[in-house]
Formats: structure tokens, C-alpha cells, sequence
């Protein structure tokens, strides 16, 4: 649906003149951000999101619910409005719910939360509900969210690809209750039959069958989130039956909820000072989170760097030694782009295992990052689930990025340390962290950001 410009231009990514030492402050989580926006919709009674992200997959998410009648207002924030003890300055969302009516078209662009999230959301919608989206959104799996939606009483059509583009005709509720579902290709079928469940009839009972369920920290953080809107859930974790969650049926409340920073999207910055041996800190990293990218403490620290967890934030400083790493990234392979960059430039090789899913991400993650290492001089090669890279010194060139805004972030880590490296389509990062190359530019020269901002 949204087209790519023609000719994506070459952004030369910045060699670092040196260590970096920067503070960056990471804009809001997407996956919290867009949880936060179906929680909100489907609650009783206005709620507040404070300092969301404002990207390209949740304007899609915010839209998409406001063409089903929801209010979403953009307001900006006093800090004494945030939750006790928080940082609740910056922009806010109000989260006005409505009835969700239908007939109305969604783009879910290539958002794999808003393909996922939103068609239970749908099927409680009064009328029919059109999904289409990027071209890639048509190959990345969606039957499991489908045939489960179905099972629980919707009438889809999706011409029986099970896949997008496709109609949830939305009946006004919907029965719910106990549901098989193999979710092995995206923990996101999880999260979206139980984001909504609260409004089913009966709620739901979702019994994963299939090879194991990657990403489980964003399953807990979606239980989490329900919690902390009043829904009752029960996982697994506390002592219930393995890969088997049940939400009951009842109001949601309307909640304030400050948005945490990015972890993932930290990423980058915390791998320049890793790259260059350099400093970097991230305020606001919470103490504790659901997030993923909080593994980031520990991977990169075997890496090479050490961190440090204090009320400025998270400092990481590089130790100037980049260490190969052997690693299973199945909970936390959103961040496997951003460390394959890191471990091509390390003094040892690496392994990176149980992500074979990421071959139906944004792009094919495992092809993509073995074709533009090598295209460089890398010496990659791809694994049934993973990665084997063994460090060669590289060469600049173009790194082709395949709309996939994490491809984009670990060209600009391999940029840092390689003369001449152009990375396609840097704009591509606007999917989840929008203004990536004027961050990346205030990180590397802090002193002129002021001026350069003013
Ligand atoms: O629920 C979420 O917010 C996400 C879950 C993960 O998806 P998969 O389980 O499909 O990897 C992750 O990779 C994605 O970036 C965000
Ligand atoms: C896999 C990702 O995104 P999506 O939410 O589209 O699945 C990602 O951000 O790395």
C-alpha cells in the first residue's frame, strides 16, 4: 500500500573520529507503545499514554484504531502529569474508547504488531474490517492469528491464503473461549489473542502446539500490560500449565502509562561505544522490564563493554576489545541485526542461534545480513537458525537495507569502524525510531548538537 521512494538515497554513515562519549535519549518502546494504544482502546474509560513513540508503525496503529471510532488526542505533557515517580514530560496521547465500527480499511504498513494486534480487535467491530499493507506484510505469517480468530467464532475472508490483504467482519463481539494456535513463526499471535481477550465473551484460553514460541519477553510484557489494566491473566510462569495462557472476561481500566525508551532502538548507541571504546549513556532505562533489549546489558558486557545501572541511566563503556560471542537469540531476536554488526567486527567469531524465524521479519534478517557482511568483505554464512560470522577486515560499499530499519541501524555500528560505508534507504529506520541519522550525528559530535538543533 505505502510505496518506497524509486531511488532510496545513500546516507555515508560517519566514521567515528574516536571514542564517542554521548549521552542519547532513546525515544518510547513500539511494542509498548502499540500495546498501550489496543489496551487503551479497548478500555472502559480514557486513559493517558505518556512519551510514546511517534514512528512509523505506531502512527499506523493510532490511526488504524481511530478509523474504528476511537479518540486518540495529541496533547503536550506537564512533567507533574506523569505517573508518581516517573518522567512524564513531552508529548501524550489521550486514548478516548468508542464503539469500534466498521466499514473501515487499515494499513497495517509492514507493522507486525498492527497485522497481528489488530484483526481481534476488529472482530469486535460492528461491520467489516479491510487489513492491507506493505507488499512484505503479505508474506509474513498471519494464518495462525486467522484460523484462531475464526475458531473463536469471526467470519474472515482472506481468500484462504492466510495471509494478508484480508476482511474480519466484525460482528459486534465475540464468543471467544479455548483456542490451539501454533505461534513457533511469531510470539505476536500470542500477544494478539490475548490483548483483546478481556472483551470476548468468554476470554480465552490460547494452547500454543508447535516448536518452541520465540520472543517470550514480549509475550510477558503483554501479560504485564494486561495486568496493569485490571485484566486477570494466568500464564504458565506462575505454575500453570506449560504454553498455555488464560485471560477472563471483564472492563479494562483506563490507565496513565509513561512509555519506557527503546531498548532495542538503544541498541546502536550502546554498540558505538562498544565499537569505538567509547561511553555511552541512555536515560530513563528502567530498573526492571519486559523489554527484550535489557539483554543488551549482559550481551554486549561479554562483548567487551561493561555497564552500569544508575538514576542518570544506563552508562555502557566500551573496554576498546570486541569479543566474538556464542549466543541463543530466540527471546530476543529483534536484536540479532544490531549484535551480527558488532560480531563482524570482533577479534573472534561468533555463533548466533534459535532465530531462524527472523527469515520471515521485516525482511529475511539471516539473508540479508549474510549478503551485505560479505558484500564487505565478511565472511558470514547462514545456519539453519542462525548466523556464523568470523571476523575479516571490511571494506566500504553499499549496504543494502531491504526496508528493514534494523538492517539500516547495524550498517551505521559497521560504518563507525569501515571507511565508506552507504547505507540504501537510511529513512527506513522511521519505522520504529523516527530521525535515526540526526541521533546518530548529536552522538558523535554532542557538542554541536545544541547549535545544530537550535
Ligand atoms: O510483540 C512485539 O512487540 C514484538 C514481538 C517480536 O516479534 P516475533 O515474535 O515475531 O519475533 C519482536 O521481534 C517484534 O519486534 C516486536
Ligand atoms: C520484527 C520487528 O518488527 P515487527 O513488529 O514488524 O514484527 C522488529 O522491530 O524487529
Amino acid at each position: 500500500m505505502t510505496e518506497s521512494p524509486a531511488h532510496p538515497a545513500l546516507w555515508p554513515a560517519p566514521l567515528a573520529s574516536g571514542a564517542v562519549d554521548a549521552t542519547v535519549t532513546v525515544p518510547g518502546s513500539k511494542s509498548v507503545t502499540n500495546r498501550g494504544l489496543v489496551l487503551a482502546a479497548l478500555s472502559s474509560e480514557p486513559g493517558w499514554l505518556r512519551r510514546p513513540l511517534r514512528s512509523r508503525d505506531t502512527l499506523l496503529m493510532a490511526e488504524a484504531l481511530r478509523t474504528m471510532g476511537v479518540g486518540i488526542e495529541e496533547t503536550a505533557s506537564s512533567s507533574s502529569a506523569g505517573a508518581a515517580g516517573q518522567p512524564g514530560g513531552g508529548e501524550a496521547w489521550r486514548i478516548i474508547p468508542a464503539g469500534l465500527h466498521g466499514p473501515a480499511t487499515i494499513d497495517v504498513g509492514n507493522a507486525g504488531t498492527v497485522m497481528r494486534f489488530l484483526p481481534p480487535v476488529a472482530a469486535l467491530a460492528d461491520g467489516p474490517i479491510r487489513f492491507d499493507g506493505d507488499p512484505r506484510s503479505y508474506e509474513r505469517p498471519l494464518g495462525g492469528v486467522i484460523d484462531a480468530l475464526r475458531a473463536l467464532g469471526a467470519r474472515i475472508d482472506d481468500d484462504h491464503r492466510g495471509a494478508l490483504p484480508m476482511t474480519v467482519f466484525g460482528g459486534g463481539a465475540l464468543d471467544g473461549g479455548p483456542v490451539e494456535i501454533d505461534a513457533s513463526s511469531s510470539s505476536q499471535f500470542v500477544s494478539a489473542l490475548l490483548l483483546s481477550a478481556p472483551r470476548f465473551n468468554q476470554g480465552v484460553e490460547v494452547r500454543h502446539v508447535g516448536a518452541a514460541l520465540p520472543s517470550m519477553p514480549h509475550i510477558r510484557m503483554t501479560v504485564d500490560m494486561l495486568r496493569s489494566v485490571g485484566a486477570q491473566v494466568d500464564t504458565p510462569e506462575a505454575g500453570g500449565e506449560p504454553n498455555v495462557w488464560r485471560v477472563t472476561p471483564g472492563a479494562l481500566l483506563g490507565r496513565d502509562l509513561v512509555v519506557e525508551p527503546d531498548l532495542s532502538n538503544a541498541q546502536p548507541f550502546l554498540a558505538a561505544a562498544l565499537v569505538t571504546g567509547g561511553r555511552v549513556t541512555i536515560p530513563d532505562w528502567p530498573e526492571h522490564t519486559t523489554q527484550p533489549g535489557d539483554a543488551l546489558r549482559e550481551i554486549f558486557t561479554t562483548m567487551g563493554g561493561s555497564c552500569e545501572l544508575t538514576e542518570h541511566g544506563l552508562t555502557f563503556t566500551g573496554s576498546g576489545r570486541i569479543h566474538g560471542i556464542d549466543v541463543d537469540l530466540s527471546e530476543v531476536g529483534e536484536l540479532t541485526p544490531g549484535i551480527a554488526a558488532v560480531a563482524a567486527l570482533a577479534d573472534s567469531p561468533s555463533t548466533l542461534r534459535g532465530v531462524a524465524h527472523l527469515r520471515l521479519h521485516e525482511t529475511d534478517r539471516l539473508a540479508a545480513l549474510t549478503k551485505e557482511l560479505n558484500e564487505l568483505g565478511g565472511d558470514v554464512t547462514e545456519t539453519a537458525d542462525g548466523l556464523h560470522i568470523r571476523p575479516r577486515p571490511l571494506h566500504g560499499g553499499i549496504f543494502h537495507t531491504y526496508e528493514d530499519h534494523r538492517l539500516a541501524t547495524a550498517a551505521a555500528v559497521i560504518g563507525l569502524a569501515v571507511e565508506g560505508v552507504e547505507v540504501e534507504n537510511v529513512a527506513t529506520t522511521a519505522k520504529t525510531l523516527p530521525d535515526f541519522p540526526a541521533l546518530w550525528r548529536d552522538m558523535l559530535d554532542p557538542a554541536a548538537a545544541p547549535a545544530r538543533r537550535a
